[in-house]
């Protein structure tokens, strides 16, 4: 799946690939060998679950000079994320099944990420340090990380976005639709922020649910859950090693001396076309 004449030229439509990380749904363009052809317009078109194609991330391959590619990441509403762990995982899974390397490397928004094949259908990637200090999560203020001043003492971590976590006693019962878009949009939070709602089963093991940023609910969120598991154990509440059970499933997130490992599985859909049609309308 690389058809550069047809990114160069896409008079002729596009071709896409449609993955999932647990749920988290993904449209994929490899541009690589030509400009990223995506605009915001474009993005937030394709974005469209009605007239378009939808996805919860749009992921962007172009060729990269110091890693196996370049990955770009838009969120539906338009906005770009310069980290998307479930994306990542599906694009290394790609890149490896282009190459036969079962170890590669991703640049991201966030730097460069090796990735490996874990065995079992599951790829693990390294998301990198999480960003510990207020003015690089970001947040407006210099606020304790640990214990926001907003109500329910959230944490904060930044994996390359923006995330604001919440310890609840029942996960299931949290209201997302309204908490989520308030937080989302809170002025501690200068360029807004995904927001997580975990519960701590025990120290090993999360159940978190998602509101994130660009305004959606999703069924996994792997930058998400790094930031989890960044939060809760700095909160002294579990080890650096927990399995996250998310509404689509599960993620294993180890926070090692060299980043946060986040291991899950992907999945492949289909390959579709973006029409000429489609995109002389945007
Ligand atoms: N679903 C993604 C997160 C996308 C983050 C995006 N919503 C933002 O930061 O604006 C993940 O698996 O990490």
């Amino acid at each position: 799946m690389n058809p550069m004449n047809q990114v160069k030229n896409i008079s002729n439509g596009l071709p896409f690939l449609k993955m999932h990380g647990l749920g988290n749904d993904f449209v994929i363009i490899d541009a690589r060998g030509a400009e990223s052809p995506v605009t915001q317009q474009m993005a937030r078109a394709i974005g469209e679950r009605h007239f378009g194609v939808g996805y919860d991330q749009l992921a962007v391959l172009t060729d990269s000079l110091d890693a196996d590619v370049d990955v770009a990441f838009w969120n539906s509403d338009g906005s770009t994320a310069d980290a998307c762990g479930n994306a990542s995982r599906c694009v290394a899974r790609l890149i490896m099944d282009e190459t036969g390397d079962s170890s590669i490397v991703l640049r991201t928004g966030n730097g460069l990420l090796p990735a490996v094949d874990a065995g079992d259908g599951l790829i693990s990637v390294n998301m990198g340090h999480p960003q510990l200090t207020w003015d690089t999560v970001p947040m407006s203020e210099d606020v304790d990380l640990n214990a926001l001043p907003i109500e329910g003492a959230p944490g904060a971590a930044g994996m390359g976005n923006p995330h604001c976590v919440f310890v609840v006693d029942d996960a299931e019962g949290v209201n997302l639709e309204t908490r989520g878009p308030a937080i989302e949009h809170h002025p501690l939070f200068p360029q807004r922020t995904n927001v997580e709602f975990i519960e701590i089963k025990n120290r090993n093991t999360i159940r978190m649910r998602v509101w994130e940023r660009g305004g959606m609910i999703t069924l996994a969120c792997g930058s998400g859950a790094c930031a989890a598991a960044v939060v809760a154990h700095r909160k002294g509440l579990t080890e650096r090693n927990v399995t996250i059970h998310l509404d689509g499933g599960e993620l294993n997130i180890d926070w090692r001396d060299n980043g946060v490992w986040m291991t899950g599985p992907t999945a492949l859909v289909f390959q579709g076309h973006l029409s000429p049609e489609f995109l002389a309308g945007i």
